[in-house]
C-alpha cells in the first residue's frame, strides 16, 4: 500500500476539575477539552521485515519503545495477532514536548489510525478507542477531537456542540525552560487538596451534571458569556513556577482577550480570542514583553477534529 499520512492535533483544557482519587491511583476528572490546529504529522510506510521503526525531526524525543508512537504500534500489532507486520514511521514534530498539549498522546492516537489504514485492519471506532485508553488517559480524546466533555480518568467522552463558541482561536505561549511532569502535578494536587476530594459516585455525577448544565457549556453553544476558566492543576502548579505566573499576567493584558488559563498540567498557557485575527493582534501587541520573558508564541484556531488521515497531499 502507498504511504499513509496522519495529522495529530494538540489539545487545550477549557476546564479541568479534579474530583477525587480512584482505587486504581488515577484521579477522577471532569474536563472540557478542545482540539487546536497546531499539529504533528506522521508518515507511515509498510516494510517487509516485521520491525517497527520511528525517526523524527526532534532530537530531544526518544525513538525507541518509550515513544508513544512505537508503544501504540506494538500494542496494535500484538492485539491483532499479526507479528509479521512492519512499518517505518516518520514524525514531523511541531507540538512542543511535555507542554500539557497532549502531543505524545495525539501522536499515539495518530499511529493507531494510520496503522489501521496502512495494514487494512478496519478495527472500527470502539476497538481503536479501547486501545487508546489502554495507552493513556488523553488518547481517546485525541482520537475524537473537537470539543468534548471528558470524564473518568479522561477517557469517557461526551461531545459538546461548540458551533457558537465565543472563543474560536487561541494565543498559546510556552516558556522553553519551564517543564511540569504530569504525575508530579497530580501528586502535588493530592498533597494539597486530597482532604477535600469527593469519593462517592453520586457526588462525582453531581459535578458532571453541573459541568454539562453550567455556564461554560452554555457559552460554547453561544448561549451566554464565557465564564472564568477553571483548571485545578493550575491552582497547584502556578505558585511553584514563576514563568507561569508571569505568562498568565501577560496574556490577560492582550487586547480582545476573552479568558486565560493553563492547559492540562502545564506549562503551556493560552488566551482565548474571538478569532484568529484578534489572537494575531494580541501576539503583536505583546511581542516585546513575550520576547523579553523568553516565551515562544503560536496563534491557532480551535479545531473541529482529532487525528485524521491526510488524503489531499497537503502535509507535511
Ligand atoms: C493533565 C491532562 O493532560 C489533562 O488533560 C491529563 O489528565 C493527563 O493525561 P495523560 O498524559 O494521558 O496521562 P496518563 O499517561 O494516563 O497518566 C500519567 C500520570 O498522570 C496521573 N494521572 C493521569 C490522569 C488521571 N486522570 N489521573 C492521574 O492521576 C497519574 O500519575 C499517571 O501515572
Ligand atoms: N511522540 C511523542 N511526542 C512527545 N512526547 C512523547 C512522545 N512519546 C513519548 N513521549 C514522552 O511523553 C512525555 C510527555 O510528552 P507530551 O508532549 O505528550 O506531554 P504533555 O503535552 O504534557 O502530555 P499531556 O497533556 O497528555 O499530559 C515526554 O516525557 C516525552 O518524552
Amino acid at each position: 500500500m502507498a504511504d499513509v499520512t496522519v495529522r495529530a492535533p494538540a489539545k487545550i483544557n477549557l476546564h479541568l476539575e479534579v474530583l477525587g482519587l480512584r482505587p486504581d491511583g488515577y484521579h477522577e476528572l471532569a474536563m472540557v477539552m478542545q482540539s487546536i490546529d497546531l499539529a504533528d504529522t506522521l508518515v507511515l510506510r509498510s516494510t517487509a521485515d516485521a520491525t517497527i521503526r520511528l525517526r523524527s525531526d526532534s532530537p530531544e524525543l526518544p525513538s525507541d519503545g518509550t515513544n508513544l508512537i512505537v508503544r501504540a504500534a506494538e500494542l496494535l500489532r500484538s492485539r491483532v495477532g499479526l507479528p509479521e507486520l512492519g512499518v517505518d514511521i516518520t514524525l514531523h514534530k511541531r507540538i512542543p514536548i511535555g507542554a500539557g498539549l497532549a502531543g505524545g498522546s495525539s501522536d499515539g492516537a495518530a499511529a493507531l489510525v494510520g496503522l489501521d489504514a496502512l495494514w487494512g485492519l478496519s478495527l472500527g471506532t470502539a476497538r481503536l478507542h479501547g486501545l487508546a485508553a489502554a495507552l493513556g488517559s488523553d488518547m481517546p480524546f485525541c482520537l475524537e477531537g473537537g470539543t468534548q466533555l471528558c470524564f473518568g480518568r479522561g477517557e469517557r467522552l461526551e461531545p459538546v456542540t461548540a458551533a457558537g463558541a465565543p472563543g474560536q482561536a487561541v494565543l498559546l505561549i510556552k516558556h522553553p525552560e519551564a517543564s511540569v511532569s504530569t504525575p508530579w502535578a497530580y501528586g502535588r494536587c493530592r498533597d494539597l487538596r486530597g482532604d477535600f476530594y469527593l469519593d462517592a459516585e453520586e457526588d462525582f455525577e453531581q459535578r458532571r451534571q453541573a459541568l454539562r448544565r453550567g455556564p461554560l457549556v452554555a457559552a460554547l453553544a453561544g448561549q451566554g458569556p464565557l465564564p472564568h476558566l477553571r483548571n485545578d492543576l493550575q491552582a497547584v502548579v502556578e505558585p511553584e513556577v514563576e514563568s507561569i505566573r508571569a505568562g498568565l499576567d501577560l496574556l490577560r493584558r492582550g487586547p480582545g482577550v476573552l479568558a486565560v488559563a493553563m492547559s492540562g498540567s502545564g506549562p503551556s498557557l493560552f488566551a482565548l480570542h474571538p478569532d484568529l485575527a484578534t489572537a494575531e493582534a494580541a501576539r503583536a501587541a505583546l511581542a516585546e514583553p513575550l520576547a523579553a520573558l523568553g516565551f515562544v508564541a503560536w496563534c491557532c484556531r480551535c479545531g473541529g477534529s482529532g487525528v485524521s488521515l491526510v488524503t489531499d497531499g497537503s502535509a507535511p
